[in-house]
């Protein structure tokens, strides 16, 4: 049985005291709610306040993304070590907007996941198709090709620790939402690649769905059997709206 992850990835959203009033309101919300896994996602300027506060709850913090290397010239980037001393459990690899605005490529993608589970940090790996490749029938080549490049190495025997978060393009931050079915269908197609590359452990890996995720949707998504969970963005900027969302 796999437990659903409900993430927030608040993107470049909110100052540490915004982040800390968010998280003063959302606790209650879903205090004594331990059916999903809840994980915060703020940026980086707020991660050890978030961090923090939610010890010892029911709610864990990650980062929105980070470096491969341990140390290392590179400004502007946070390494593995820096996240796990600082507490964090999770981090977002590969999202849509990385690889749109940040040159992220699959090699990258495959060297930050590797070293994601080389230092005990959870990779919620993102993949997703833009529209024209949805429509002119391209999606499960795109979704394989993404696969293949950030799997390439991966330990298997850390494969039941990778979480996977389809976001088709498309629907991110449009308010367009994949329906369940269109969801449904795709995440399958994800679970049989996860399986050609790692095996029966497939079935044990979490496949979340992202793309204008609010409380009007969420359960209907969340109730369909490939979909694991959800990484919302826009709609977890609430207290109450992504508290709803994990309560769908
Ligand atoms: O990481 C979250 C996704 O990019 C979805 O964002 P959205 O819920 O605002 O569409």
């Amino acid at each position: 049985m796999r437990k659903k992850l409900i993430a927030a990835n608040w993107k470049m959203y909110k100052t540490p005291s915004e982040a800390l009033t968010f998280v003063e309101a959302f606790l209650p919300l879903v205090a004594g709610h331990t059916r999903d896994e809840i994980v915060l996602f703020p940026s980086i300027t707020s991660l050890a306040t978030v961090i923090n506060r939610v010890r010892g709850t029911n709610v864990a913090a990650g980062a929105q993304s980070m470096h491969w290397a341990n140390e290392g010239a590179y400004t502007g980037h946070t390494s593995p070590v820096m996240l796990t001393t600082l507490g964090a459990t999770h981090v977002l690899i590969g999202h849509s907007e990385n690889r749109q605005y940040d040159n992220e490529t699959d090699e990258r993608i495959n060297l930050k996941v590797k070293a994601a589970i080389s230092h005990g940090l959870i990779p919620l790996l993102c993949i997703g198709e833009q529209l024209d490749e949805r429509e002119s029938g391209k999606t499960e080549d795109v979704l394989a090709s993404q696969l293949a490049g950030a799997l390439a190495g991966f330990p298997k025997e850390h494969a039941d620790k990778l979480v996977i978060a389809y976001e088709p393009v498309w629907a991110i931050g449009t308010g367009l939402t994949a329906t369940p079915e269109i969801a449904e269908e795709t995440h399958v197609i994800v679970r049989n690649h996860m399986a050609q590359h790692l095996g029966d452990v497939a079935n044990d890996i979490r496949i979340l769905y992202g793309g204008s995720v609010k409380p009007e949707n969420s359960k209907s998504l969340l109730e369909q059997p490939n979909i694991d969970g959800a990484l919302v963005g826009g709609a977890s900027l609430k207290p109450d709206s992504f508290a709803a969302i994990a309560q769908y």
